[in-house]
Parts: C-alpha cells; sequence; structure tokens
C-alpha cells in the first residue's frame, strides 16, 4: 500500500496548490487560487481571485466560493507537510463581502493537532490593503490513502442495502 506522502506527493499541482480530481484535466484551480507555499513561521500562503463564475450579489462572491476557498488553504496545510486530511468541520465567518475580480490573498496554519486532528485556521484579505474579509476555523482528520477506496466500499454496501 502507498503511503500517505506518496498519495500527496503523485497528485499534481497546478499554479502552486495540490489539485482536486475536477480540476486536474484543466491544470489549475477552477476557484482561482495559486499557492505561494510555506513561509518561514510554517503558515501557507495564496494569492486567490474570484472570478465572475462565482459572482453572487452584483460585483461579490457567492458565500459559497468563499466558503470553499477556505476548506481548500485549511486543507493544503496538511499537504505541504505532505500528509494527508479531510475536512471533519469547517466554521466561516463572512467579515465583508469579497469583491469579484480584485487580487486577494490568503494565509492558513495549523493552530494544534490533537490525535489525528489538525485543528487549522485561515483568513482571505484584500491585496491592496489588507482589510479581513473572511476567516475560518476547521478540524481536518488525518487518513490513509484508502480512505476512499473505503469509501467506494461504504457506498457499494449502502447501494446494495437499497436494492434489498
Ligand atoms: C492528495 C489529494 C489532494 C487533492 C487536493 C485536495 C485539497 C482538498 C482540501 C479540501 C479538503 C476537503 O474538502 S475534504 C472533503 C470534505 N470532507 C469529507 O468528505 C469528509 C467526510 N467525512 C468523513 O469521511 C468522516 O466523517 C471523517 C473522516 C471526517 C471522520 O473523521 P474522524 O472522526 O476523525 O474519523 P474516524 O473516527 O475514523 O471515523 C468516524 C466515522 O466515519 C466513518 N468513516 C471514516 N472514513 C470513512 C470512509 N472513507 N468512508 C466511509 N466512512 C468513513 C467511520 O467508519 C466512522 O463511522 P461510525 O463508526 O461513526 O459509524
Amino acid at each position: 500500500m502507498i503511503t500517505p506522502r506518496e498519495h500527496v506527493e503523485r497528485t499534481p499541482i497546478g499554479d502552486g496548490v495540490r489539485l482536486c480530481a475536477s480540476c486536474i484535466p484543466r491544470g489549475r484551480c477552477r476557484l482561482g487560487i495559486s499557492g505561494l507555499g510555506l513561509d518561514a513561521e510554517g503558515v501557507a500562503r495564496f494569492r486567490l481571485v474570484c472570478d465572475a463564475g462565482h459572482e453572487g450579489g452584483p460585483g461579490v462572491a457567492h458565500g459559497g466560493w468563499t466558503a470553499s476557498v477556505l476548506d481548500e488553504m485549511l486543507g493544503s496545510v496538511a499537504l505541504l507537510h505532505k500528509r494527508l486530511t479531510v475536512t471533519k468541520s469547517l466554521t466561516v465567518e463572512f467579515l465583508r463581502p469579497v469583491p469579484i475580480d480584485q487580487p486577494l490573498l490568503g494565509r492558513s496554519w495549523n493552530d494544534r493537532i490533537e490525535g489525528r486532528h489538525w485543528h487549522n485556521v485561515g483568513e482571505v484579505t484584500l491585496a491592496a490593503t489588507g482589510a479581513l474579509l473572511g476567516r475560518a476555523t476547521g478540524v481536518f482528520s488525518e487518513r490513509d490513502p484508502d480512505h476512499f477506496q473505503r469509501h467506494k466500499d461504504w457506498l457499494a454496501t449502502q447501494i446494495g442495502k437499497a436494492a434489498d
């Protein structure tokens, strides 16, 4: 069986972020995230732009975009340490409307690790001024690479039960 590190290393990178399955064919994150890596303090840094494809109210991002970006940023913390985690919980604060087509910055970091649970934190700011637009805290559960096969097996059992 491959290790979590090998699993992460085999996942393609586009613009500095490990790509989710649906973005691998296009070679870049559809949410408009570019990764800048970990800084000296272990904080993951990102450039972000919300394009008009995620416009909610006029001129501003749909809240789902902001939540997704924070999920991705907080979820990337363990990936940057070559560990595989999935989101167990995510709490998002929408502090200001997020403008579309404006350069934004993202930061995410680990606050503490309890057993297999990574407690991560992150925020989105306006690049021009540093104004805080949104932030999140989340718990990310460390998994083995068989997590996705385990899901398929579980789903097959569920579908089997439904067919009975
Ligand atoms: C490299 C790529 C990068 C690609 C780039 C990716 C970057 C992604 C960044 C974003 C991160 C995401 O959005 S991740 C996607 C969103 N999150 C998810 O899909 C997670 C869905 N939830 C779960 O799988 C589970 O609830 C967990 C793993 C979060 C539970 O965590 P936990 O509580 O620490 O784990 P654990 O004790 O082992 O399990 C709790 C219960 O969940 C069940 N469970 C655990 N795993 C599974 C599973 N695979 N399939 C079915 N069921 C499962 C257990 O049997 C148990 O059931 P019982 O005994 O209670 O009945």
